[in-house]
């Protein structure tokens, strides 16, 4: 018998796009730089992805709408896929394409976690994970209160919380890492990065 030819998607290296969710405070861009310098991926940080206009919403203390985010979510989307296939220097003088790349967005809804899903489309290679950070509003609080020079602010922490549509069975089942973010900061560094290896080895 002979054995089957492997597709040409099958041969390709899979890349990730591994995308760190969760309201404002839950830690994204902590766990975002771990995992940058854990597993020496590039990493795209949401917030510097808005326009102007939202920045100066948000520092207004208004919650963005869905018609705010549409454009982020998509630019988002779009720039992960390019600098999936950006090359980056090695070590030697060769240089080759990452095998994923690490985003920060808050991707509160369903439909915005839908959006980046799509990066999926007409490129079989790339594989879409959520890493999203679980902690209670009031721990939120405390840390968004104690954050400097971020144009988020604490009173926003409850809109955030209003506008979160938390991961259902089905999408934990499937692409949604769920992520105990109660602890301290290395603590849910390691509990994330765990995490990731860990859907690296399954397959997922
Ligand atoms: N697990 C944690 N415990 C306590 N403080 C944290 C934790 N993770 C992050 N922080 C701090 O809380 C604030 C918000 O964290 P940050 O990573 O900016 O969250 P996000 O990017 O989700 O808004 C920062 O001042 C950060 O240093
Ligand atoms: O660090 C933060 O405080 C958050 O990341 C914050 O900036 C916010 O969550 C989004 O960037 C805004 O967009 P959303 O309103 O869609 O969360």
């Amino acid at each position: 018998m002979t054995a089957t030819a492997p597709t040409s998607a099958s041969m390709e290296q899979t890349k990730h796009i591994w995308v760190i969710t969760g309201p404002a405070g839950c830690g994204k861009t902590s766990v975002a730089e771990h995992l940058h310098q854990q597993l020496s991926l590039p990493y795209l940080e949401g917030d510097t992805f808005h326009t102007p206009e939202n920045v100066q919403k948000m520092a207004d203390g208004q919650p963005l709408t869905d018609a705010d985010r549409w454009d982020w979510l998509i630019l988002l989307r779009e720039q992960s896929i390019l600098t999936l296939s950006k090359p980056t220097s090695t070590s030697t003088t060769t240089t080759s394409t990452p095998s994923g790349v690490i985003v920060t967005c808050s991707a509160l809804k369903r439909k915005y976690r839908d959006v980046l899903r799509i990066a999926t489309y007409h490129r079989p290679d790339i594989k879409v994970h959520f890493v999203f950070l679980q902690a209670s509003e009031s721990a939120l609080m405390d840390r968004v209160r104690g954050r400097q020079n971020h144009y988020m602010k604490d009173y926003m922490v409850h809109s955030q919380f209003q506008s979160l549509e938390a991961p259902m069975e089905d999408e934990l089942g499937n692409d949604v890492l769920a992520v105990d973010a109660s602890g301290n900061s290395v603590d849910v560094q390691n509990l994330a990065l765990s995490a990731v290896s860990k859907a690296l080895k399954g397959g997922r």
